[in-house]
């Protein structure tokens, strides 16, 4: 159980993230037993990242602010060995978004990138019908595109969606479970990024780290969504569940 080993790690992480949900994703981390900080001044970038033990850049809300905080972030986070997730959050919606996007992969060592598949889509430079910072549609083989960009960049890519699939270029997995209606809040998969970022400060494999991560994620999905809940009262029990699946309520 990923979720519980985080909580046993309890690992500070330094999110450059987007403003829809920045709030979202501390909560998250908070019910796992980790302690978000939420930083994209570039003045501070490098010295929050450092005090940290990991390091999410998120492209959902961009700016020429944030991109430098991108880069100085990044730079000292390769410096000190600490564990870097790219979320390229709509990278296919607009030419600067795909452009940042090219950018952040080759001026720093990633250990994961977690996107959906119009993401990579649009890191992959595949034909594809963009939907801001949906899925979108059209027609790609995720394992082949996903293995790909993982041996590209020499490190591990998680596509989510209705199955998520976890390559590092040769290993891979799919991962089933979860539920269409998650769909239509907001954030889950900025939230899950931030999860994974943590799970990469564990101590172990990788690999396995982000599998046991995105399975329980699909559990606590499922769990969020039963019994016929409003939508709202889904966003907030992912919240509830994170914390009792991660041991937090016994
Ligand atoms: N149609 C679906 N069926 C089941 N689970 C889904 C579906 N769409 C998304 N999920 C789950 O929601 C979470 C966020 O994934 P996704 O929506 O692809 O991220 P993003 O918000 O970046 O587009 C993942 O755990 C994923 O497995
Ligand atoms: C709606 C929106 N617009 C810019 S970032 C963002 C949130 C996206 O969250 P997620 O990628 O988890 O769906």
């Amino acid at each position: 159980m990923s979720l519980q080993l985080i909580r046993k790690r309890a690992p500070l992480i330094h999110n450059i993230t987007n403003y829809v949900a920045a709030n979202y994703s501390a909560n998250g981390l908070l019910a796992v037993g980790a302690s978000p900080i939420m930083a994209d001044a570039p003045e501070e970038a490098a010295d929050i990242t450092a005090i940290s033990d990991g390091l999410l850049i998120n492209l959902g809300t961009l700016s020429q602010s944030s991109i430098d905080a991108f880069m100085r972030s990044g730079k000292k986070a390769n410096e000190l060995g600490i564990p870097v997730l790219f979320d390229p959050v709509g990278a296919g919606a607009s030419e600067y978004r795909r452009q940042t996007a090219q950018n952040v992969l080759t001026a720093m060592r990633l250990s994961c990138i977690r996107c959906n598949a119009g993401e990579l889509a649009a890191l992959a430079d595949v034909q594809w019908e963009s939907r801001g910072v949906d899925a979108g549609s059209g027609t790609m083989d995720i394992a082949t595109v996903a293995d790909a960009l993982a041996t590209a960049c020499h490190c591990l890519v998680v596509v989510t969606g209705e199955a998520d699939y976890l390559t590092d270029g040769t290993a891979h997995k799919w991962i089933v479970g979860g539920s269409k209606r998650i769909e239509s809040v907001t954030a889950i998969g900025c939230l899950l990024s931030s999860l994974c970022t943590a799970a990469l400060t564990i101590d172990g494999t990788p690999f396995d780290l982000l599998a046991g991560t995105l399975t329980d994620y699909k559990r606590v999905i499922e769990r969020a969504i039963a019994g016929g809940k409003n939508l709202g009262d889904v966003q907030i029990d992912v919240l509830n569940q994170l914390e009792i699946m991660s041991g937090g309520m016994c």
